[in-house]
């Protein structure tokens, strides 16, 4: 197996949503979930890239393997739950610190999960399934309560972060481009979300690559010296 080109992590708090996410958009479904013990990642290949994506454990107890789970990622994905003010401060607070491990030009994605429970979100996910949006009500669905953190909060923390990093806004990708908010539920936004953020990661892939040897090792491309010595690890 080739290693990874490019990584990406997902951080947040429990329960926002980071697994059904990933699972979303890998798996193509939205189903149970048990709350992450550390760590687990996937693999996509993307155009002619390798590209991992981690999911990480939420919880408290947890914290301390995020810092691990960011060295040399590429693009870091900060998620929070529309309808949870709290854990868009706890991306802040808690989270952000563990991205100093990252590269030094890594990206950062905002994204705002479970936008099917709010009323904005719901309205989007009947029109999508051809329903008028005086049709809830079938007792399936979920009781919608007004979106909680506004989009303008999302970008606001991504200026902050961009200070935090000492980055010039010109530099990197506007808040625009970087906050999304998503429904593991619906599959609202999530391809765009995943696959906006591939795209941005080849060009830093290719950038390394350009810049010197790769850090990794191809170990399909492996063949040994022929002065091989043998019992020692080099
Ligand atoms: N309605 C709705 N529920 C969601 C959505 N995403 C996740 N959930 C539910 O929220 C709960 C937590 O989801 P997880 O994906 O396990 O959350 P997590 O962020 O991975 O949590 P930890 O692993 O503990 O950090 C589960 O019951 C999911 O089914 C969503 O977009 N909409
Ligand atoms: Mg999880």
């Amino acid at each position: 197996m080739r290693k990874p080109d490019g990584k990406i992590v997902l951080l947040g708090d429990m329960n926002v949503g980071k697994t059904s996410l990933l699972q979303r958009y890998m798996e193509r479904r939205f189903a149970d979930t048990v709350s992450t013990v550390g760590g687990a990642f996937y693999l996509k290949q993307w155009r002619s890239y390798n590209i991992s994506i981690w999911d990480t454990a939420g919880r408290e107890q947890f914290h301390g393997l995020g810092s691990m789970y960011c060295r040399g990622a590429a693009a870091v994905i900060l998620t929070y739950d529309v309808n949870h003010p709290q854990s868009l401060v706890e991306l802040e607070d808690r989270f952000l610190g563990l991205t100093d491990t990252a590269n030094t030009d890594c990206l950062f994605a905002i994204v705002g999960n479970k936008l099917d429970l709010s009323e904005e979100g719901a309205s989007e996910s009947l029109e999508k399934e051809g329903h008028s949006s005086g049709s809830v009500g079938d007792g399936c669905v979920s009781p919608k309560v007004p979106k909680q953190v506004k989009p303008e909060e999302a970008m606001a923390l991504y200026k902050k972060i961009l200070k935090y990093k000492m980055l010039d806004e010109k530099d990197v990708p506007a808040a625009e481009q970087m906050c999304f908010e998503t429904s593991a539920k619906t599959g609202h936004n999530v391809d765009l979300l995943f696959e906006s953020l591939f795209d941005m990661v080849v060009p830093m892939i290719l950038r390394q690559r350009a810049q010197g040897p790769p850090q990794t090792v191809d170990i399909s491309c492996y063949k040994p010296p022929s002065r091989t010595k043998s019992g020692c690890c080099a």
